[in-house]
C-alpha cells in the first residue's frame, strides 16, 4: 500500500537548514494499523506531510495507495483520506450540510452523496449530531466528524496526525475502536501518528519508530520488545535502547550540514 524509498525533507536553507525527515525507506502492506512513534520534533507530521502530499519531498519518493508521489500526486490525493493535527471539522454550518457539500465535491451527485453521508455518520455514531454545528460538539465528537470527513471517498488508505491528542482516557478509547473498526471490518489501511506510548502497543500492528527524522525500529510493537536484549517491560525501554533517549524528551531535528 505504501513504499517509501529514501524519503526526505530539508526545511529552510543554509544557515538555518533542518533535516526534519532523512531517508525514510519502508514498505506498508494493505490492511495495517502503522503507527509513526516518536517525541515531539521527531518528524512525524512532516513524513504524513509527504506521504499525502501536502509537502515536496527534497529527495527520494514514495508509492502510496499504487501512486507515485512526485509524477502523480493527484492520483495519491484521490485515493487517500487525511485527518490533520486538530481536524478540519469546520465550525459554524450545520455538519449534515458541510458533508454532503464535501461527498459532492469529491464528485458524487447528491442522492449518491446522501447515501455516504448516511453511511459514515452512522459508522461514527453520530447521526444524532449531524444537525448540529462544528463547536457544540465535545473534542471526541469532533473528532468523529474528523474520520467522518476523511472517510467520505472510500480510500484505502487514511492518514490520522495525532488522533486522539488531546482526548480524556475514555474518548481515546473510542476513536482506538473506531481505527479498529476501519481497519478490521472495512479493510482500510491506517497510518498514524502518536507520541503516546500506551496508543502504540494498543492500537498499532505495526510501529515505525522515528527518531531525529531516521527509521531507528521497525516491528510490531511485540517484536520490538523483545529485539531489545533480554526483553523490554515495555516501549519506553525500546525507545530508550533504540535511540538511547527517553521517549518524552523533545528532540530539535538535526541541522542540515550544507
Ligand atoms: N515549516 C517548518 N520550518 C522549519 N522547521 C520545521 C517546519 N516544520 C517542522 N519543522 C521542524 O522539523 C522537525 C520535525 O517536525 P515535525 O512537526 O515533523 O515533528 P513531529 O514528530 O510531528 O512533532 P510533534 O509530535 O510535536 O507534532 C522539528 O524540529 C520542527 O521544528
Amino acid at each position: 500500500m505504501i513504499e517509501s524509498s529514501g524519503l526526505s525533507k530539508t526545511y529552510g536553507k543554509a544557515p538555518a537548514a533542518v533535516e526534519a525527515v532523512r531517508g525514510l525507506t519502508f514498505t506498508v502492506a494493505p490492511g495495517q494499523i502503522v503507527g509513526l512513534l516518536g517525541p515531539n520534533g521527531a518528524g512525524k507530521s512532516t513524513t504524513m506531510r509527504l506521504l499525502t502530499t501536502l509537502l515536496r519531498p527534497t529527495s527520494g519518493t514514495a508509492t502510496v495507495a499504487g501512486r507515485d508521489l512526485l509524477a502523480d500526486p493527484e492520483g495519491v490525493r484521490r485515493r487517500i483520506g487525511y485527518v490533520a493535527q486538530g481536524g478540519s471539522t469546520p465550525y459554524g454550518q450545520p455538519l449534515l450540510e458541510e458533508l454532503e457539500l464535501q461527498a459532492m465535491l469529491y464528485g458524487m451527485s447528491r442522492p449518491e452523496a446522501r447515501r455516504r453521508v448516511a453511511e459514515v455518520l452512522d459508522l461514527f455514531e453520530v447521526a444524532d449530531l449531524a444537525a448540529r454545528s462544528g463547536e457544540t460538539l465535545s473534542g471526541g465528537q469532533r473528532r468523529r466528524f474528523d474520520l467522518a470527513l476523511g472517510l467520505l471517498h472510500r480510500p484505502p488508505v487514511v492518514f490520522l496526525d495525532e488522533p486522539t491528542a488531546g482526548l480524556d482516557p475514555g474518548a481515546r478509547a473510542e476513536v482506538w475502536d473506531l481505527v479498529r473498526t476501519l481497519r478490521g471490518e472495512h479493510g482500510v489501511t491506517v497510518v498514524l501518528s502518536t507520541h503516546y506510548l500506551d496508543e502504540a502497543e494498543a492500537l498499532c500492528d505495526r510501529l515505525l519508530v522515528i527518531d531525529r527524522g531516521r527509521l531507528a525500529g521497525d516491528g510490531s510493537p511485540g517484536d520490538l520488545r523483545e529485539r531489545v536484549p533480554g526483553g523490554a517491560a515495555d516501549l519506553e525501554e525500546v525507545f530508550r535502547w533504540l535511540t538511547g533517549r527517553p521517549a518524552s524528551e523533545e528532540q530539535p531535528a538535526p541541522k542540515a550540514l550544507v
